[in-house]
């Protein structure tokens, strides 16, 4: 099966500074991938890398097999939600609705009918007039009935209050179980991706910090709480991603496919937030250790 999305060293510079830099991924097909990192991690840089909108300083960038944006094929394999769920304020939803269908080929006129009328949104109302959340699900709905392979969607909830991001999630996850599409989502927010990914990609200071599958990720992430250990004298086989320390007790939170044997160390699971928190934390972590 094709990659969706594959990036070898890919770097992307504003002026002197990078804001992506050895950024090598592969995503299979059929995930709905979580982006998630800190303001300025350099999310939206590797999303329009990936639409196209932005072209590579260095290294490659591969997206369903081809390079973004190449030709008319190409675009219309890949749908593009930018951040802020742009929709024209002065045109009403019916019109949205013509625009995306004289723009796109394969566009699919009954789905976009369809979710127009479940959502409860009237065809006459214009864009300007809809409150965040219904524009949040226009955009989306521009996005589905473009019959994308590959959907990409910049923070589309970030506006959201928690019901509306809830209702919006549902709605996504609907439309991917229906159509056999993959998708890359990036939000700040972890715990709205933690009902939504299967695939999680952690950016921070515009590198890629862990990627993979959520299942396998969540399986040889564990936290061991004890007494107060330097992470250096951790096996081998015991990455650490993070160490946090009081006077007496540490909490380090490792990486590893070996079962921990130390009886000293009580082992447990994390969520996903904790996970991609602990990566962010990383850097202070560090200075921790060094201490
Ligand atoms: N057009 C631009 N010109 C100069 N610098 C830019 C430009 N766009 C982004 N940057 C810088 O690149 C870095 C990464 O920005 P990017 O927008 O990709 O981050 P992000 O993770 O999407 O952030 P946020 O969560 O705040 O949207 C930041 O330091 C940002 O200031």
């Amino acid at each position: 099966m094709t990659a969706v999305l594959q990036a070898r060293e890919l770097g992307k510079k504003y002026g002197k500074r990078w804001a992506l830099r050895d950024c090598t991924i592969d995503i299979p097909a059929g995930h709905v991938v979580g982006l998630v990192g800190p303001n300025g991690a350099g999310k939206t840089t590797l999303l329009k890398l990936a639409g196209g909108q932005l072209a590579p300083t260095s290294g490659d960038i591969t997206v369903l097999g081809g390079r973004p944006a190449s030709g008319p094929a190409q675009l219309a394999k890949v749908g593009f939600v930018a951040q802020d769920t742009p929709v024209y304020g002065g045109l009403s939803v019916a019109d949205h609705l013509r625009l995306g269908a004289r723009l796109n080929p394969g566009w699919d006129a009954a789905l976009a009918r369809e979710r127009i009328g479940q959502l409860g949104l009237d065809p006459a109302h214009r864009a300007g007039k809809l409150s965040g959340g219904q524009r949040a699900q226009l955009a989306l709905t521009l996005g589905l009935a473009k019959r994308p392979e590959l959907l990409i969607l910049d923070e589309p909830v970030a506006a959201l209050d928690p019901l509306a991001r809830r209702e919006f999630l549902q709605g996504l996850m609907e439309a991917v179980a229906e159509h056999e599409l993959s998708v890359v989502l990036s939000s700040h927010l972890i715990s709205d991706l933690e009902r939504t990914c299967d695939f999680l990609i952690v950016l921070v200071d515009s590198r890629v910090l862990v990627t993979g599958e959520v299942d396998k990720l969540l399986a040889t992430h564990h936290r061991l709480t004890g007494p107060r250990r330097d992470p250096a004298r951790l096996p081998a086989d015991q990455e650490v991603v993070s160490a946090r320390h009081t006077d007496r007790q540490s909490t380090i939170i490792v990486r590893t496919e070996a079962p921990i044997l130390d009886p000293a160390w009580t082992v447990s699971l994390l969520s996903l937030e904790d996970l991609a928190l602990a990566y962010m934390d990383k850097s202070a972590a560090d200075l921790e250790v060094q201490r």
